[in-house]
């Protein structure tokens, strides 16, 4: 069974249909790049798999069930601009998820559970290099080591579906280069499923297993907003998740 099925889905805000008739498969283990102009509704489809936007119509499937309509474990976001706890170190940030879900009547965790939650939050520092900055707090970070920041708290979920919007918009391109290679070692480390909005078409290419156009079809000059945006290229790329060798 498809990890995701999308039929006949729409997103409409009031009068303003955003999305309409996607209707899309997506397999365990796919990295998938979504382009299109600004505006198209890009955003709305990451949140609808987030589950913090419910659908209008049609179905939007998780494992053949409809998705639960809000966020949980199984889908890890990043954005372009991530919020972490200014008063936290990196560590701290990290093991903030854990330490919450571990602790939801004290607050606190301690002892021998607080220290495996930090040797799994370690570890995943040292996944995405940041071993050296763990005691940093994030206003000591460059942009890139934000991401990388984020990255580690989205993973420390363990999700299966990991959304990223424009996660490396705002980097340098040497940068981003960098990352490139990060998300790659990542997609196939964790066997995650990837969702990511760029506005790189190249990024898109050279990142992803397959690639998502977004664009209106329809246009009424009349009634600018009785048409959404639906998905009119569906590339397959060359680059499949198990057999690509390992990016150093
Ligand atoms: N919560 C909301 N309430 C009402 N309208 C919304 C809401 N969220 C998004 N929209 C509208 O839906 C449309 C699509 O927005 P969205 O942010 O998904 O586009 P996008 O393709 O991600 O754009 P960009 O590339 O500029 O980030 C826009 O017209 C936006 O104004």
């Amino acid at each position: 069974m498809p990890l995701l099925q999308l039929k006949n889905l729409e997103k409409h805000y009031g009068q303003q249909v955003v999305l309409e008739r996607l209707n899309i498969e997506v397999e365990e283990g796919e990295f998938v790049a979504i382009v299109g102009a600004s505006g198209c509704g890009k955003t709305t489809f990451l949140n609808m798999l987030l589950g913090t936007e419910a659908p209008s119509k049609g179905q939007l499937l998780l494992d053949g069930e409809p998705i639960p309509d809000e966020p949980d474990a199984h889908r890890g976001v990043v954005f372009q601009r991530y919020s972490v706890f200014p008063h936290l170190t990196v560590l701290g940030n990290v093991m903030l998820g854990d330490e919450f879900s571990s602790a939801r009547w004290l607050g606190r965790v301690w002892g021998k559970k607080r220290q495996a939650i930090r040797q799994r939050a370690q570890a995943m520092l040292a996944q995405v290099g940041l071993e050296h900055a763990q005691n940093k707090y994030p206003h000591q970070l460059s942009g890139g080591m934000q991401q990388r920041l984020a990255l580690a708290q989205a993973l420390m979920k363990q999700p299966r579906i990991l959304l990223l919007d424009e996660p490396f918009g705002a980097l340098d391109p040497g940068i981003r280069g960098e990352m490139h290679q990060l998300i790659t070692r990542l997609w196939q480390q964790h066997n995650l499923t990837i969702f990511m909005i760029t506005h790189d078409l190249k990024e898109g290419f050279s990142l992803a297993s397959r690639l998502l156009v977004f664009d209106k079809l329809r246009h009424d000059p009349h009634a600018p907003e009785a048409w959404g945006a639906t998905i009119t290229y569906d590339l397959p790329l060359d680059r499949a998740q198990p057999s690509e060798p390992l990016v150093a």
